[in-house]
């Protein structure tokens, strides 16, 4: 018997799905503490070099609350921001300024003045209005440091909305584009800026090796270029997340721990064969440290048969908390986590209560018979989840939950009816 599986029941990080149902109620977001740790902690031992000074960035997007910026911290790991509201999280968690990077390619006035406020470490400038924003706002005797947004134009095998650097991508200055240069030497005519280097990303949910080694050397390349041109040294080179995760046994992810200290030692002699100093290189994973560690657990509610035969099972929460599969067509697996061991030969679709036809989870999964007040629990739900999730039909977001050692954690309360009109006002008010 697995060590998740107890008396045919599912166990995450040591509790009982069927515990954390009668405690925190359906849906509800689950998430293993110690998977999230343990990836970090990888991260950190892998993502290393004697030659070369590295840096692991968690991107916040990917699953972001006061708990998550404080265990992030506690692995030590920086964070990237892309947003007031993220960064605005990170600062009433006490994560450290000086580690957090602030990305965004159109950064409002407002999110631009608290970034200086707060000191944050670097921004990440996309663009030259953006620069010029910046520059007008930062007080006398003030120094930032940043970085600048490129485009390497990689193209990378993903999800078309989640591929970030082919030619026409809205993030960033192409690296093929002569007027980039004339930036990255304005850039450096600044007293108050410190130019740091360059920040690119290829795009989510890579399986590639090569993607990756490419993207690198693309940069390296690229920063060479930019020496020999301008005579500028670029001593910094953030090369994003983007690494995959399995959702499916289709998936294949490559293995990390392998993968992170070769792309240091191709970057080493990349460098030393273009005659450039090596960089210090940052990589910046989300998805690739939470999306494994969560489930969404529902509770079932009708099942259908259409006339030609679909069976559908619904559950009680929708698109509204799981807005991958109706977005990107993504794939995903699920038990049911009071029947994890009988057998499971029907094919379902599993459907959301929104009133939207393509409010499917998962188009195809195969369960055990379903019935009323079963709980399903869909897996990989750690990363895009609960940062995408919406109040669609005025529906209420889901409780996040950590589990670790056998003991639960209200993360992020589930939100209620009064959550809702909070913030609405009435004609006569
Ligand atoms: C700039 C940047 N960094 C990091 C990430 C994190 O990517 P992932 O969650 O695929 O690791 C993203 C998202 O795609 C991103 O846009
Ligand atoms: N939100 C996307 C990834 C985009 C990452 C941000 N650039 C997903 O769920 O896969």
């Amino acid at each position: 018997m697995s060590k998740n599986t107890i008396n045919n029941h599912l166990y995450i990080g040591g509790v009982s799905a069927f515990d954390l149902v009668r405690t925190y109620h359906t849906p509800l977001y689950v998430m293993d503490e110690s998977k999230i740790r343990s990836q970090c902690q990888m991260f950190k031992k892998h993502f290393v070099s004697d030659h070369i000074e590295t840096e692991t960035i968690y991107a916040s997007k990917a699953f972001l609350s006061l708990a998550m910026c404080e265990l992030v911290d506690s692995e030590g790991l920086s964070l990237d921001v892309v947003s007031g509201g993220e960064l605005y999280t990170a600062h009433q968690a006490g994560f450290p300024m000086h580690k957090i990077y602030f990305h965004g390619n159109n950064k409002s006035l407002e999110e631009l003045k608290l970034a200086i406020e707060y000191q944050v470490g670097t921004i990440v400038v996309d663009h030259r209005h953006e620069l010029l924003t910046l520059i007008n706002l930062i007080p006398k005797n003030q120094k930032i440091n940043v970085m600048l947004r490129v485009n390497p134009g990689i193209e990378a095998h993903t999800h078309e909305y989640i591929r970030t650097t082919h030619h026409d991508s809205k993030f960033g200055l192409s690296i093929y584009d002569e007027s980039t240069l004339d930036l990255i030497k304005e850039i450096n005519q600044y007293d108050s800026l410190i130019f740091k280097g360059f920040h690119s990303h290829i795009g989510s949910q890579i399986f590639e090796e090569q993607s990756f080694i490419e993207h690198a050397q693309t940069v390296l390349t690229y920063i060479s270029d930019v020496y020999l041109k301008t005579g500028i040294v670029v001593e910094e080179m953030n090369l994003g997340g983007g690494f995959g995760a399995k959702y499916t046994a289709e998936d294949k992810p490559f293995e990390l721990k392998f993968f992170l200290p070769t792309l240091l030692e191709h970057i080493g002699e990349t460098s030393k064969k273009l005659r450039i100093k090596v960089p210090k290189v940052f990589i910046e994973p989300g998805r690739s440290i939470v999306a494994e560690a969560g489930y969404t657990l529902y509770t079932v509610g009708g099942t259908k048969k259409t006339t030609s035969g679909k069976q559908y099972v619904f559950i009680d929460g929708s698109m509204a908390d799981h807005m991958r599969t109706a977005l990107y067509q993504a794939k995903y697996d699920a038990v049911i986590a009071n029947k994890l061991n009988d057998e499971a030969n029907t094919s379902y679709t599993v459907a959301g209560k929104a009133c939207e036809s393509g409010d499917i989870i998962i188009k195809d999964v195969k369960l055990p018979k379903p019935e009323a007040n079963d709980i399903l629990a869909v897996k990989t739900t750690g990363a895009y989840h609960y940062s995408m999730s919406s109040n669609y039909n005025r529906l209420t977001r889901p409780a996040v939950v950590f589990v670790k050692d056998g003991k639960s954690k209200l993360i992020v309360q589930r939100e209620t009816y009064q959550d809702l009109i909070r913030n609405d006002l009435k004609l006569e008010d």
